[in-house]
């Protein structure tokens, strides 16, 4: 762990011929049409990159005055991608996505075709912020960026180019180096902890990280030896394995490691011994391991870390995280070595039940508050059955990307869980949810210590402090289910038992271009090309047919262009797995002829697993 380092920009801003060659010194790429900003950010190739970042060091320092001076992010990293492509994430004052209408102007910046048109853009936008926040001197208002990178090779020299701009419009640069992207956005959130409701602000660096997660995790650890039912660990939960996809998240956890043994020896019990494999330079990130892998093609990580790292390991208890720490998923070994995944789905699942549970300890009739969870289009129908069935809290469905499910989690609940069956998530607490919790206590003071709804209050006081509220954090969503499970005394077993997923089957079509397919507000249907979504519904009706079910979910595929990567992607699920082999066959090949599929035909999939 090593402190941030702090770079002054010059009070007096470099003149404007300077930042303009600075600019000319990292012309566009002569083959890439334009830069796009996708689901989550840019994500390109590496040495298609310098462009765009001196551009957007520029922009992330005009972000921050735009704001009055309140402190905004930028990430190097491209998730889950291969190690050969790059990327960028910003982050916003309150530690969330970039504000959509901002995004456009990092776009235009981005995509201008030469410094005199970037320099019309860049003085735009200060002319807007002077009159926005007049200072005394004529110029900007302070401006804050914070930096991170992932552990790709080229992210050093990336982020050099990001400080370098952001230092030349008199930012401030605080350069974190490597952490994961959900720190990056922790940190930003703290610097300006003024902004959100409830928040304590911390520390806005690697040890306030630490510190709040690692102690609110082992507070709600201690809540499980005071009610007398929870505060188990099952001996097949002793160990918690961490595939680290051979990125970030592996060195991170090793921090963890530490705090864990300080906290071990100060007497906290129930703490799970950490065992982490594939560490950078044990093997090609995210290839064949990490949580896009295990979750897309339903198969453990390749273990590339030396014998001697893996003696005695058991594979019971295991999660895979993606290459910057902000996805994570479960999965372990049966006693027969079969292989079976716990998704974002499944934690949705776990987290939001186990909030309501407590919630109801202190109001019964659970009014005081909305919860809900928020699920994409691929989220697996038996989980979408199972909340609303069992768990009996409400849905919502919204479009793909961190940006679009985190704002219907703020917009429409309360307590709003999220994650997309990938593994990306986390819960928000908002403002009602803190007056709850203010009355509760009110309520509850001189009531026995010990008694149910003090321990969940308990509870619940501490989790806005585990669960990162910026963005979805692969390792504070470790230790929140890690904690729900020991208080519950469950393995990953009684976890998965919970409900059966349908069978599914996930896969990407080549097209010419395409942006010829559009999709309604949560992607769960095509509006075009125009016969696709017709021929999609009668491929789900034959299945339906075929399958001949009167109860559980109904077949059901969709097809939608990807956000971060040059293909169609194609969901397909059904009541056996050979069902949904089928469908995702013929909606990839109707692809292939309504949209301008290009290459071979695709080959439909054989089945070969019940
Ligand atoms: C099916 C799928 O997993 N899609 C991912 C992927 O977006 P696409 O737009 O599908 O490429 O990357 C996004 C960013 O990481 C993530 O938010 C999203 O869930
Ligand atoms: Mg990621």
């Amino acid at each position: 762990m090593t402190a941030p380092t702090i770079h002054h920009g010059s009070s007096i801003p470099i003149p404007p011929a300077q930042l303009a060659s600075l600019i000319d010194a990292h012309p566009k790429p002569p083959t890439l049409s334009s830069y796009s900003y996708g689901t989550a950010g840019f994500r390109y190739p590496a040495p298609l990159l310098p462009c765009a970042f001196v551009r957007m060091g520029i922009f992330s320092a005009l972000r921050s005055a735009s704001l009055g001076g309140e402190e905004v992010g930028v990430m190097i990293t491209a998730s889950h991608n291969p190690e050969e492509d790059n990327g960028m994430k910003l982050a916003d004052s309150n530690g969330g996505m970039l504000d959509a209408a901002w995004e456009e102007h990092a776009v235009s910046l981005a995509n201008a075709p030469n410094s005199k048109e970037a320099m019309v853009l860049i003085s735009t936008l200060t002319r807007y912020i002077k009159g926005k926040y007049p200072q005394k001197n004529g110029g900007l208002p302070k401006m804050v960026v914070h930096v991170g990178r992932d552990t790709r090779s080229h992210s050093p020299g990336l982020a050099k180019l990001v400080v370098r701009a952001a230092l030349a419009m008199g930012a401030t640069v605080i350069d974190h180096g490597e952490v994961s992207t959900p720190m990056l956005h922790h940190f930003v959130m703290h610097a300006n902890g003024h902004l959100l409701p409830g928040i304590i602000p911390q520390r806005c660096n690697e040890s306030g990280y630490y510190e709040i997660m690692a102690f609110s995790y082992a507070a709600l650890l201690r809540t499980g030896k005071l009610d007398g039912v929870g505060g188990k660990r099952l001996a097949n939960t002793k160990e918690l394995v961490i595939d680290g996809a051979c990125g970030i998240g592996a060195l991170k956890i090793d921090t963890f490691r530490k705090i864990f043994g300080k906290l071990n020896a100060e007497g906290c019990v129930g703490l799970p011994m950490l065992r982490t494999v594939n560490f950078p330079g044990e093997g090609p990130l995210n290839e064949i391991c990490g949580a896009e892998y295990v979750q897309k093609l339903q198969l453990p990580p390749n273990l590339y870390s030396p014998k001697d790292k893996l003696m005695g390991m058991s594979k019971g208890y295991m999660t895979s995280f993606d290459g910057d720490a902000d996805r994570v998923v479960f999965h372990f070994e049966d006693v027969n070595g079969k292989f079976h995944l716990l998704d974002g789905d499944k934690i949705a699942v776990l987290v939001s039940s186990f909030i309501q549970e407590e919630l109801r300890c202190i109001d019964p009739d659970g009014q005081a508050v909305k919860c809900g969870v928020v699920q994409t289009a691929y989220a697996n129908g038996s989980s979408t059955l199972y909340l609303k069935n069992v768990v009996k809290t409400n849905v919502v469905v919204a479009k793909t990307g961190v940006k679009f499910v985190h704002a219907a989690a703020h917009h429409h609940f309360d307590v709003g869980v999220y994650f997309e069956a990938n593994g990306h998530g986390t819960v928000l607490f908002g403002p009602k949810f803190y007056d709850f919790i203010a009355q509760a206590d009110a309520k509850l003071r001189g009531t026995p210590r010990n008694n149910r709804a003090n321990i969940a209050l308990r509870r619940l006081r501490l989790l806005p402090a585990l669960v990162n509220q910026s963005v979805g954090d692969a390792m504070s969503d470790m230790l929140l289910v890690d904690a729900i499970l020991y208080l519950r005394g469950w393995d990953l077993n009684t976890w998965a038992q919970l409900y059966s997923d349908m069978p599914s089957k996930q896969a990407k079509v080549k097209v010419a271009d395409r942006t010829v397919i559009a999709t309604n507000d949560n992607e769960t249907a095509a509006t075009a090309p125009e016969a696709l979504q017709k021929a999609l519904q009668s491929a789900m009706d034959a299945m339906a047919a075929a399958e001949n079910r009167s109860d559980g979910p109904k077949p059901r595929c969709f097809v939608r262009p990807s956000g971060t990567e040059d293909a169609v992607r194609v969901y397909a699920e059904a009541n056996t797995q050979n069902g949904a082999d089928s469908l995702a066959s013929e909606a990839m090949m109707l692809i292939y002829k309504l949209c301008g599929g290009v290459g071979s035909p695709p080959q439909p999939f054989i089945t070969n697993r019940l």
